[in-house]
């Protein structure tokens, strides 16, 4: 077996605790999409520490960094002007404004990545993902849901990330998102987490065309 064609070896874990063997083929693309808060990128955080052959890229953005977020690890942060520049140019993949402030994906590393057989996750809005699906209509996508509107309100509130005019433009945002859930592949409830993780292990591991 080549490299392109090499399939990893993956202990796909399961809600028991009992684990089995799985193959993740590689060049595949997985989208992670749904309100902010829901838990999208605690979900990534730990599919990335579980699956080291899946990457990540990350994203440019015009939001200002959070106290403990770092430039070139958590974002690339960048002014209006030199994201304007990068869209004119065709760097990004995708791209969208969400509350107040621009998100892109950059087109190269992902492109890259999936030339060369990598697997790729994006953890994006729900544009960029619908931009990202036009793209590539064959990817794994998968809606993140809360459990309930209220849930939503108090992680967002709980991580006290976000000034009180930042939590309500995505708490409005959420509720026309949340009303696109089904466009997507799967939709998933964020309620316990590791069942969350195994349902997108699940869709990952035997989806036809991750097989
Ligand atoms: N299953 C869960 N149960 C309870 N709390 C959770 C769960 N999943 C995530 N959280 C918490 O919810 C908060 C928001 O999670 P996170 O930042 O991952 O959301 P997000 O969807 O990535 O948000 P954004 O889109 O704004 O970046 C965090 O404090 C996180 O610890
Ligand atoms: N369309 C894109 N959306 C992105 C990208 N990177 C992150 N995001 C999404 O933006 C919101 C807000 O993120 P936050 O870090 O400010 O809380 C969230 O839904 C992210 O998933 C991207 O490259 N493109």
């Amino acid at each position: 077996m080549d490299s392109q064609g090499k399939r990893m070896m993956q202990v796909l874990s399961t809600k028991s605790g009992a684990t089995t063997t799985k193959l993740l083929s590689p060049g595949k693309l997985i989208v992670l999409t749904g309100p902010s808060g829901v838990g999208k990128g605690t979900l990534m955080r730990l599919l990335l520490s579980r699956h080291p052959e899946l990457n990540y890229s990350i994203s440019a953005t015009t939001r200002p960094p959070r106290p403990g977020e770092v430039d070139g690890k958590d974002y690339y942060f960048i002014s209006r002007d030199k994201f304007q520049r990068l869209i004119e140019k065709g760097e990004f993949l995708e791209w969208a404004e969400f509350a107040g402030n621009l998100y892109g994906t950059s087109r190269k590393p992902v492109i890259d990545l999936m030339k060369s057989g990598k697997s790729v996750l994006l953890e994006i809005e729900l544009e960029g993902a619908r931009q990202i699906r036009a793209t590539f209509p064959e990817l794994l996508s998968i809606f993140i849901l809360p459990p309930t509107f209220n849930e939503l309100e108090k992680r967002i509130r709980g991580r006290k990330k976000d000034s009180e005019d930042a939590i309500s433009r995505r708490l409005k945002r959420a509720k026309e998102e949340i009303d696109s859930a089904s466009e997507f592949d799967l939709q998933i409830v964020n309620d316990d987490l590791e069942t969350a993780i195994h349902d997108i292990e699940v869709a990952m591991f035997s989806g036809k065309e991750l097989f």
